[in-house]
């Protein structure tokens, strides 16, 4: 297990509750990145300053390095290019920074080509301005074998940017078949459901209950990086449900760009499950549900959203009622449940149902012949068959999307 030393930040202006929030968000990341953490150290803003690390802050990190001999530094706050190179240089230990570190993660939970491009992609848009810079600093100090780089200087930073480009080019093309996917899967009388929600809110333990399918929780945060897929029946609908990565607050726009495509799941959906963990503080909520609206909000103008306040096995009754009434008006269609219990279940499922796009119901009479049996084959896979009777012809009442059922009726035209 690599060894870390943790840099938090302690922000004056800030209600201990809140620093302590941060302190905890840097640990579970270093934990979630397979970090062991050996010692933290609290860096406080200098109120008309930026967060300047003072000489003596350096020399008291570069002692707990000696002491210690961690693999890494790792900070909370974006470190500038000239931070990093002049800690790792004092302390003689890799430093990053919070969002390094995020990056850390993707890599480690990217297992399909497509994360994998996306994690590279990610990394070397972060990578771009930093190696320019590096390179001017250690031609600045003249440091031997920076010496009279010349050309190259540029070539480096040109090669990053070709990397890139070969990347996007690749994603697009992937991107282009999972819209044939999704395209595929709507036409097969499939709805559409997608989890989403801040990390670690318990998305994935929801999916598998709901769906009673095994996919990877864990008590750490981005355990899921790639969406999974599953089908759930609800009163005769078939609805593919969707885990989702999460929310990351504060999340630089290079990151979500290259992580654009993982949100796309949620956008192209018809009923989108916000998930919440009920049982963290009402400010705490509070903001997270507004980081999801803002992130969602341009591009889910049409689609219906669940709220899910989840992990009420952790909270009383009491305690629930009060935050889901202070935060109606965050949380459309608000249910509770436990993903641990199964409480809720049923409720949920039903709010589900109730927000799917409606279906139309027609009684069709279609002749008994082979072509009027593959039509009924058809009609069973991309609608709800009520009933059916079979006499000298077929009669069936069924529900369907208008598509489906404007194509049945021009085939029964035909086939008379
Ligand atoms: N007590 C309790 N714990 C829960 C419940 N749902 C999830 N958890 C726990 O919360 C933690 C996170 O759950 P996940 O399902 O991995 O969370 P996630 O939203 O998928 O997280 P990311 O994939 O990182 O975005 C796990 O330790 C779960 O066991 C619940 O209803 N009750
Ligand atoms: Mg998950």
């Amino acid at each position: 297990m690599m060894r870390a030393v943790l840099v938090k930040r302690n922000e004056p202006r800030y209600e201990d509750e809140k620093n302590e929030l941060q302190m905890n968000e840097l640990r579970e990341l270093a934990g979630a990145a397979g970090y062991e953490v050996i010692s933290e150290m609290t860096q406080t803003r200098n109120p008309d300053r930026k967060y300047h690390l003072g000489r003596g802050k350096v020399e008291e990190l570069a002692q707990i390095v000696s002491d210690l001999k961690p693999d890494k530094i790792i900070f909370h706050n974006p470190l500038s290019t000239m931070q990093i190179y002049n800690i790792s240089e004092t302390c003689r230990c890799e430093t990053i920074d919070k969002f390094q570190l995020i990056l850390e993660i993707f890599a480690t939970r990217a297992t399909t080509h497509r994360s994998k491009l996306q994690v590279e992609l990610a990394r070397l848009e972060y990578e771009l301005p930093r190696a320019r810079a590096v390179i001017s600093i250690l031609k600045k100090d003249e440091r031997p074998g920076f010496m009279g780089l010349g050309g190259y200087e540029d070539s480096y930073a040109q090669d990053i940017k070709n990397r890139m480009t070969r990347i996007r080019n690749e994603l697009d093309s992937i991107q282009k078949d999972n819209e044939s996917l999704r395209a595929h899967r709507h036409s097969k009388g499939f709805s559409l459901a997608a989890l989403a929600g801040y990390t670690n809110a318990g998305k994935s333990t929801l999916f598998n209950a709901l769906v009673d399918e095994t996919v990877e929780s864990k008590n750490m945060l981005f355990t899921t990086l790639l969406p999974t897929t599953r089908s759930l029946k609800v009163r005769g609908r078939d609805i593919l449900v969707t885990d989702t990565v999460g929310f990351i607050e504060d999340l630089p726009h290079w990151m979500v760009d290259a992580f654009r495509s993982t949100l796309d799941e949620i956008f192209l959906a018809d009923v989108v499950l916000l998930v919440v963990d009920s049982s963290e503080p009402f400010e705490v909520i509070r903001k997270k549900l507004l980081v999801c609206h803002e992130t969602m909000w341009d591009q889910l103008q049409e689609v219906a959203i669940v709220t899910v306040f989840n992990k009420i096995d952790l909270i009383t009754d009491e305690e629930l009622r009060e935050k889901m009434d202070s935060l109606v008006y965050l949380a459309p269609n608000s249910v509770a449940v436990s993903a641990k219990t199964g409480f809720g279940f049923e409720e949920l499922k039903e709010q589900i149902r109730n927000l799917l796009p409606e279906w139309k119901r027609v009684k069709l009479t279609i002749p008994l012949t082979e072509e009027g049996m593959s039509l009924v084959a058809w009609i069973y896979d991309e609608g709800l068959v009520h009933d059916i009777n079979y006499t000298d012809v077929i009669s069936i009442d069924f529900e369907a999307r208008d598509k489906v059922i404007n194509k049945a009726i021009s085939l029964v035209n035909e086939l008379l």
